[in-house]
Parts: structure tokens; C-alpha cells; sequence
């Protein structure tokens, strides 16, 4: 896994016009939930366009030690024969989650219901992150945690069988909280409910449905009330993932912010709940068009075209935030070129992600030139008005793919290039990104 591996400095430099039409990995979150519900229906599942990379592998991986036969086919396709709903076996080995958050705590329910333990442990960043608001729910509902100092990693889950169902409003806006509760539920007698007053991504919801699992959700007094009927029984599925509109960001910022470039990306997931970036630069001004519109695995998709574009600064709408979370740190990158100046808040989440995404943008972003007010919830960003930054230094990834890739994204528009100190983190979410970002640019002489 990658914590284990020794840094891998890259420098970008400033590019010629981005052009071409591309495809990028599928999508981490519905490739994670792909290999989970699988392992978990009775018989052989098959997904295609799985994201090969390493949080899912991660993911993988631990649903091979508690049981599940997980395979990847010549053609690229895998193939996942499940151990049946409270069919998991007790792992023999502790379960390594790398750097994923969503493995780990949507993996924490899982185990909260079944008669196992499991001992989780990840890289230097994931054991900095708080586990606290899974552990909390979790604990309702029987499980016991034996954690370390700060609600952190390594931690020891002794689930439950049966596990009590529980109510559940979310106090933090998070998908991976509300999955971890409701897949603990599909183990669980009875209706386990969750309470969202703050919409997240809803791939749990959808994709439990399809596999066959009673779920409703109903809006009630603004909140969204998802009840889940446990003891299920789950039917496989043949899954195919769309590309990764958090991935996706990466070529289409590029695009907007490098003169002359045009470039498309087919394929990419545009389920609303994650879809906000796109929003937020059509306000800024940016040429963006959705083409293509279908449904694929009961996911809305489009191919997304991105052109160079005059950026304008906007106070970007809070309430937005859930629906672009990871974007964050690429959007503060478009900011800096925007005229005017952004200003991003109820951020505050930002700052327990694979790195505090708002301090190790804000240190970035200075030192390659730009200008920007680090808030405790958010970011204040001046743009140049399509100017092109300093760059010339070296820029901290801190173990966050995001930041590694946004930072090499703004060295396309750098007058000299900027380093990312490590490119490593990028094969956890985005495994050919440089070679993605090579094939669609020029190089200026
Ligand atoms: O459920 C998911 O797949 C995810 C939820 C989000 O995390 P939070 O639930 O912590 O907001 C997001 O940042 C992460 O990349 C993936
Ligand atoms: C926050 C992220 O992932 P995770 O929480 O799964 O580590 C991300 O991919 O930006």
C-alpha cells in the first residue's frame, strides 16, 4: 500500500492547449459499495469498469478475509461469489484499509452485525482521521470498540448478531456515516432508520435497492428519512461503474483554466448528489456541457465537455458543499485563476480528510503564487484573471491524492514548474492521471 512506498516527486509545467477526448477510472465510491454488496448477495455478481485502484483494492481485500471469493477476468471484468447477508466469516488477519476512509468506516458496519472482530488499521494519514462518528451509531446498535486515543486508528470492532436496531440523524454530513449505519441495518432484525437533514451522496441507497434490499426514502419536514428492512436477502447483480466525476474534475479544470484547450470526458457519473462542482463553475462562468445524457446501473451519466474559460469569482453557495465535497481543493485551484475573488465556506469537514485539505491547499497555493485567506471553515481566494501562477517550488501532497492532483493541474498554468513533493497518493483514487494529463496536453516550447 501506498504508505509503505518511497515519495514519487513530479514536476508540471506549463502546458500548450489541453485537447482530446477521454475516459477516466470508475467511480471509488459506487466501486467500493459494487465489491461490499456483492460479497454479501448469494451467488456470482459481475462489475465492470471497476476503479483498479488502491482503496478499492483495499476494499477487496477485506472481503476476501471475511469470506468472499473476489476474482478480476481476462476481459477486465471481476466477478464476486457472496457469502450470503450475516454470511461473513471472522477475518484471520488484521483488515489494512491503506488511506480509505469509505473502506474503513463503511466496513465498521458491516462487521458491527455479524459475530466477528476485526482489527482495522491504515497509512499515516487514515490513522489521523476521526472514527468517533461511526463508533458512535455502531455502538447502539451493539457493536464494541476498543479504540485508540482520539477516536483514531488502530482499532478492534467485536460485532454483534443480532445486532438492536437503531434511529439515526446524522449530526455530520456524511455519506459514510449514514452507509455505515445502514449497512450495518442489512444485518439487523427489524427497521434500522437514518435521519439525513443534509443530503450526501446517495449511492448506498440506490445500489442496496437494486440488489434487492427492502429501502425507502421519504422526505419528511425537509430531512430525509432512510429506512432499511434488515435480514435481507441480496441478489447479484451485474454492476457497471461509471467514470469518477471527482476524477473527471481534474482534466476538465485543466482544460478551463489552460488558454485554447477543449476537452471532453465520456462516461462520467452526474448523479446530482455529487455534481456540484459543475454547478458551481457554470456560476463562475466556465463553458461546461453535458452531452449524451443516459442512465447506466441506475446512475444518471453524461459525457462533460470543458473549455477555456474566463472564470469569475463567486461567493459559492454553502449549502452546495456536500454535493462536491472532494472538489474542494481542485476548485480552489480554478479560483486562483478566476477574476476576482471566491470565497468558499462550511468547509469545515475539509479539514478531516485524507490531509486538513484547507490548511495543505492554503500553504500550497501561496507558495506557487497565489493569494488566499485561509478562514476555519473555508477559503478566500483572489484570482489572477487568467494569469498564470509563479510555480517554480516544491508543493506538499501529504498523503492526499486531491491535493497532489490539483497542485499538478496549476503547474499547467505556472510560468515555471511546480513540484508535487509526492505523486504517490494519486494510485488510490486516479491511477493513470499523469499519463492522462500527457496524452491531452502540448507541451510550449
Ligand atoms: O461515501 C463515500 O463514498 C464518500 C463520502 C465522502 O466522505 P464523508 O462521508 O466523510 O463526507 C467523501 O469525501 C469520500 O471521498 C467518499
Ligand atoms: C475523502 C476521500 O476518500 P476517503 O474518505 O475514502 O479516504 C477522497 O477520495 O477524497
Amino acid at each position: 500500500m501506498s504508505h509503505d512506498a518511497s515519495p514519487r516527486p513530479m514536476a508540471f509545467a506549463r502546458s500548450g492547449p489541453l485537447s482530446g477526448v477521454v475516459r477516466v477510472p470508475g467511480d471509488k465510491s459506487i466501486s467500493h459499495r459494487s465489491l461490499m454488496l456483492s460479497a454479501l448477495a448469494v451467488g456470482e455478481s459481475r462489475i465492470e469498469g471497476l476503479l483498479e485502484g488502491e482503496d478499492v483494492l483495499a476494499t477487496a481485500a477485506a472481503m476476501r478475509a471475511m469470506g468472499a471469493t473476489i476474482e478480476r477476468g481476462a476481459d477486465g471484468a471481476w466477478t464476486v461469489s457472496g457469502v450470503g447477508v450475516g454470511g461473513l466469516l471472522q477475518p484471520e488477519t488484521t483488515l489494512d484499509m491503506g488511506n480509505s476512509g469509505t473502506s474503513t468506516r463503511l466496513l465498521m458496519g458491516l462487521v458491527a452485525s455479524h459475530s466477528i472482530t476485526a482489527t482495522f488499521i491504515g497509512d499515516a494519514s487514515l490513522s489521523r482521521r476521526p472514527m468517533n462518528r461511526v463508533i458512535e451509531p455502531l455502538s447502539l446498535m451493539g457493536a464494541d470498540v476498543t479504540v485508540s486515543p482520539g477516536g483514531r486508528l488502530p482499532l478492534m470492532l467485536r460485532g454483534l448478531c443480532p445486532a438492536v436496531p437503531i434511529i439515526y440523524r446524522l449530526p455530520v454530513a456524511s455519506a459514510q456515516v449514514k452507509s455505515a449505519v445502514l449497512l450495518a441495518g442489512l444485518n439487523t432484525p427489524g427497521i434500522t432508520r437514518v435521519i439525513e437533514p443534509v443530503p450526501t451522496r446517495d449511492h448506498s441507497e440506490r445500489m442496496l435497492k437494486g440488489f434487492g434490499a427492502d429501502l425507502t426514502v421519504e422526505v419528511e419536514n425537509g430531512e430525509r428519512h432512510i429506512r432499511i428492512r434488515g435480514e435481507a436477502e441480496l441478489k447479484p447483480q451485474h454492476i457497471v461503474v461509471p467514470g469518477d466525476p471527482s476524477s473527471a474534475a481534474f482534466p476538465l479544470v485543466a482544460a478551463l483554466i489552460v488558454p485554447g484547450s477543449a476537452v471532453t470526458v465520456e462516461n462520467v457519473g452526474v448523479n446530482p448528489t455529487r455534481a456540484g462542482l459543475y454547478e458551481v463553475l457554470r456560476m463562475m462562468g466556465a463553458e461546461i456541457a453535458f452531452s449524451n445524457p443516459r442512465e447506466v446501473g441506475g446512475e444518471p451519466v453524461a459525457d462533460i465537455t470543458a473549455c477555456f474559460s474566463t472564470l469569475s469569482g463567486i461567493d459559492v453557495p454553502p449549502e452546495l458543499a456536500p454535493s462536491m465535497i472532494d472538489e474542494f481543493p481542485i476548485l480552489f485551484v480554478a479560483a486562483a485563476f478566476a477574476q476576482g475573488r471566491t470565497v468558499m465556506r462550511g468547509l469545515e469537514e475539509l479539514r478531516v480528510k485524507e490531509s486538513d485539505r484547507i490548511a495543505t491547499m492554503a500553504e500550497g497555493l501561496r507558495a506557487i503564487g497565489a493569494r488566499v485567506e485561509e478562514l476555519p471553515d473555508g477559503l478566500i481566494v483572489e484570482g489572477t484573471g487568467g494569469e498564470p501562477l509563479a510555480g517554480g517550488t516544491t508543493v506538499a501532497s501529504r498523503l492526499d491524492h486531491r491535493i497532489a492532483m490539483s497542485f499538478a493541474v496549476a503547474g499547467l498554468n505556472s510560468l515555471a514548474p511546480v513540484e508535487i513533493d509526492d505523486m504517490g497518493p494519486v494510485a488510490t483514487s486516479f491511477p493513470n492521471f499523469t499519463n492522462l494529463i500527457e496524452q491531452l496536453s502540448v507541451p510550449q516550447s
